[in-house]
C-alpha cells in the first residue's frame, strides 16, 4: 500500500536519509527502531513532504506523491501523528479534531468512528486541550489523525513518557486499527512495545533501513536488537 523507495533527504549538506527504502500493506504494523539521530523521524517527515526529498518514490496505492506539497499528502489518505503530539493546545478537543476533518473534508460520521476508540476524549470534547493529561493528549492526536479516514497512519514514539496503563492502551488501538487494514507505520524506541504490535521491524542505521525482519524472527534473535538498538 504505502512504498518508499530510495529516498535522500539532506539537512543542509548533510545527508540524512540514504537510499531509504520500505513498504508497509494494509492490515499490518511495520516498527521503525534505531538509535537516536538514525533517521527515523526524519523518514516520517519526508513521507508527509514536510521535508524534501532531492530523489526517491513515495507511492500510497500507485499515486506518487513526493515532492506534493505538504498540505495535498494527508489528502492521500496519510494520517500522522507526530512526536510531541503538536495539537493545538489553546483550542478544545472538539475543535483540534474538527480541524481534523476540515483537512480532508471528512463527514462528522468519521469523527464518532475516531471516537469509539476513545471514550475519555468523548468525555472531554468541550476541555482545553493543553489541560489534557498526556495520555489523553496523545489520545487526542491520534484522534485526529484519524478524522481524515486514512488507509496509513503513521505514529512517531506513541508511548514516550506515558504510563504503562496509557502504552497499553495506544498498543490496544494500533491494533484495533490494523485489523480494520489500515497499514500503520510506528517509530517506537522501546523494545518491548515493538515486540507486543509489530509485524515486522525495520532497522534504520545512519540513514538507511538496514535489515527488515518479521517479529517472529526478531524474538529468536537478539543480536540484531543488539547490534541496531544496542539492547539485547
Ligand atoms: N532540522 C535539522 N537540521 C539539521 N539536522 C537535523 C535536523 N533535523 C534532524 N537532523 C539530523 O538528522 C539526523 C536524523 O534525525 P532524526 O530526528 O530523524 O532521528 P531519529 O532516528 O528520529 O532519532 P530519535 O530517536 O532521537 O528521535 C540526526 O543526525 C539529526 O541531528
Amino acid at each position: 500500500m504505502l512504498t518508499v523507495t530510495g529516498l535522500n533527504v539532506y539537512h543542509g549538506t548533510s545527508q540524512t536519509l540514504k537510499d531509504f527504502s520500505l513498504t508497509v500493506g494494509a492490515g499490518e504494523v511495520l516498527c521503525l527502531l534505531g538509535r537516536n539521530g538514525a533517521g527515523k523521524t526524519t523518514a516520517l517527515k519526508a513521507i508527509m513532504g514536510l521535508l524534501p526529498a532531492r530523489s526517491g518514490s513515495i507511492k500510497l496505492a500507485g499515486t506518487e506523491l513526493n515532492a506534493l506539497p505538504a498540505h495535498e499528502v494527508p489528502r492521500h489518505g496519510i494520517g500522522y501523528v507526530p512526536q510531541g503530539r503538536r495539537l493545538f493546545s489553546e483550542l478544545t478537543v472538539r475543535d483540534n479534531l474538527e480541524i481534523g476533518l476540515m483537512t480532508r473534508k471528512t463527514s462528522r460520521d468519521i469523527l464518532e468512528q475516531a471516537l469509539t476508540f476513545f471514550p475519555r476524549l468523548r468525555e472531554r470534547l468541550n476541555q482545553v486541550s493543553g489541560t489534557l493529561s498526556g495520555g489523553e493528549q496523545q489520545m487526542l492526536a491520534t484522534a485526529r489523525a484519524l478524522c481524515i479516514d486514512p488507509s496509513v497512519i503513521m505514529l512517531d514514539e506513541p508511548t514516550e513518557g506515558l504510563m504503562p496503563s496509557m502504552i497499553a492502551a495506544i498498543r490496544d488501538v494500533v491494533l484495533r486499527l490494523r485489523d480494520q487494514g489500515k497499514a500503520i507505520l510506528l517509530v517506537e524506541q522501546r523494545v518491548d512495545a515493538v515486540l507486543s504490535v509489530a509485524d515486522r521491524v525495520s532497522f534504520v542505521e545512519n540513514g538507511r533501513v538496514q535489515a527488515t525482519v518479521p517479529v517472529d524472527e526478531l524474538r529468536g534473535n537478539p543480536h540484531l536488537l543488539d547490534r541496531y538498538v544496542g539492547i539485547a
